[in-house]
């Protein structure tokens, strides 16, 4: 113990600071759900009865616009809507409920998206009657995985063991094919008694032009990375770091390969929508469909339709709050766009992996500015190929323990951006002995730990 009056009051101030900076992050949380439910309100005052539950798990974005476009078609048709997010669900509201609607994607390797990780422990890990429930469920996924629609099959399982009763059989989608959201639609068609299909086609590509692309690492031991900008063709579009555009393939042999989706490099104040795409080869060299055509085919001027996609399990933190970024490769993409929109306040850290310093220390000019502008507090960066050096990321991650659980107790966010295999499964693990598997799940669940891997 210190006698020392000033040594005191140091302390009490560096605590009343921590205090004010934790209210104002659970003041800004409260106001973002706040204006959600006021959203959600209104449409649940739509129709007569009681109002449908409709409770989205979502990583990317996709469940939860699908969510939203229900709570609507539902209210056209004259049934009131309730929109929650899974990490807002208890068990509570679904005992009180008589009818929901639960829209749920599937991240990782047939994992729940990680909002839904404290309904996953909580709720689905208890037993409980669910009898006076009936549900519908539509579950989102991909048949290149190999638990395709693993937490959609995981909810439903879940709830017939609780004794729900489904209004209807299991709707999958895969990679977001139009026709299993038509049978959803006509799902809801059934529950309104409507007649007419509501217009469901997802919000039309607008036009942009690419005006810059550069490759970034050439010499590099591993395949080459451009760093590519558009420009709206009309007006540019609002959106915020995070966030994700979805580019529309053109069309070859009368057949529409769908669309990509890249994580944005860049802010609605650059005027433009940036990336940074790694061209993807096949193993016979010949370059993948959509990474070949944006990084080789594409000319300067060309337009191509993308429309941008809010991924709010992805925005940052209240300014004040300090961010630990960590990524590897083309994953810096996302992160820089936190970057840009960060300011000195809570400052960020960041921890990226590459192959060689010499070629692949993307962004390097910026990092350098962001360091010296007090916007990034530290820059740990890994480089695997390099003789001296070769470790990865979740080396890093390793390393700094004591000053990650330092910047923890200050309430730092911690954000994830990269490729899934190896990376993000390894910094994972390297979180969890740094801090303590306990506290990365809650982190997890408090919304302070997020990924945007892929
Ligand atoms: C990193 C990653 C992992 C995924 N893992 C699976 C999976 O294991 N099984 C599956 O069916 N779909 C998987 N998907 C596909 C998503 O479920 C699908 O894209 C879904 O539409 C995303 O919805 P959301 O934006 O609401 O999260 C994965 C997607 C990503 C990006």
């Amino acid at each position: 113990m210190t006698a020392d009056p000033q040594r005191w009051l140091w302390a009490v101030g560096a605590l009343a600071l921590w205090l004010a900076l934790i209210a104002v992050i659970v003041w800004r949380e409260r106001k973002a759900r706040a204006a959600a439910h006021a959203r959600s309100d209104a449409l649940a005052g739509a129709g007569e009865g009681r109002p449908v539950l409709i409770a989205f798990a979502s990583q990317t974005g996709f469940a939860e616009e699908l969510a939203w476009m229900t709570a609507r078609s539902l209210g056209d048709g004259g049934v009131g809507a309730r929109v929650l997010s899974f990490a807002d669900l208890d068990v509570q509201t679904l005992k009180s409920t008589d009818r929901a609607l639960l829209i749920v994607s599937t991240t990782g390797e047939g994992d729940p998206p990680d909002s839904a990780a404290r309904f996953v422990r909580k709720v689905m890990g208890e037993a409980t009657d669910l009898s006076k429930l009936r549900f519908g469920l539509l579950a989102l996924g991909d048949r290149s995985y190999d638990q395709f629609c693993g937490f959609g099959h995981a909810v439903d399982g879940w709830l017939r063991r609780a004794g729900a009763e489904p209004l209807f059989d299991m709707v999958e989608v895969d990679n977001g094919e139009a026709g299993a959201i038509r049978h959803w639609q006509h799902q809801l068609n059934q529950i309104t008694g409507s007649v007419t299909a509501p217009d469901w086609t997802p919000p039309a590509y607008d036009p942009w032009r690419l005006v810059e692309r550069t490759l970034v690492n050439p010499g590099s031991p591993g395949g080459e990375a451009y760093h590519l900008a558009f420009e709206a063709v009309g007006a540019t579009p609002d959106w915020s770091a995070g966030d994700i555009a979805e580019v529309g393939l053109p069309e070859r042999d009368g057949v529409t390969p769908g669309s990509r989706e890249y994580s944005i490099a860049s802010l609605p104040s650059d005027g433009r929508v940036e990336f940074l795409i790694r061209l993807m080869r096949h193993p016979d060299g010949a370059p993948g469909l959509a990474s070949g055509w944006l990084t080789q085919d594409l000319a300067l001027g060309d337009q191509v339709g993308m429309r941008l996609r809010a991924n709010r399990s992805f925005h940052g933190p209240a300014d004040e709050t300090p961010m630990i970024l960590i990524g590897n490769g083309t994953g810096i993409a996302g992160l820089r766009a936190h970057l840009k929109s960060r300011t000195a306040s809570g400052g960020a850290w960041l921890l990226f992996g590459e192959r060689t310093q010499a070629h692949d220390a993307f962004f390097d000019a910026e990092l350098q500015a962001w360091l010296a502008s007090g916007v990034l507090r530290r820059l740990d960066r890994s480089f695997s190929r390099d003789a001296g050096d070769g470790r990865y990321v979740q080396d890093l991650v390793a390393a700094a323990a004591d000053e990650l659980r330092a910047w923890g107790s200050r309430g730092a966010a911690i954000y994830v951006c990269g490729s899934l295999e190896g990376m993000s499964q390894g910094v994972h693990a390297a979180l969890e002995s740094a801090l303590g598997a306990d506290v990365v799940l809650t982190l997890l669940e408090d919304g302070r730990y997020r990924r945007d891997v892929y």
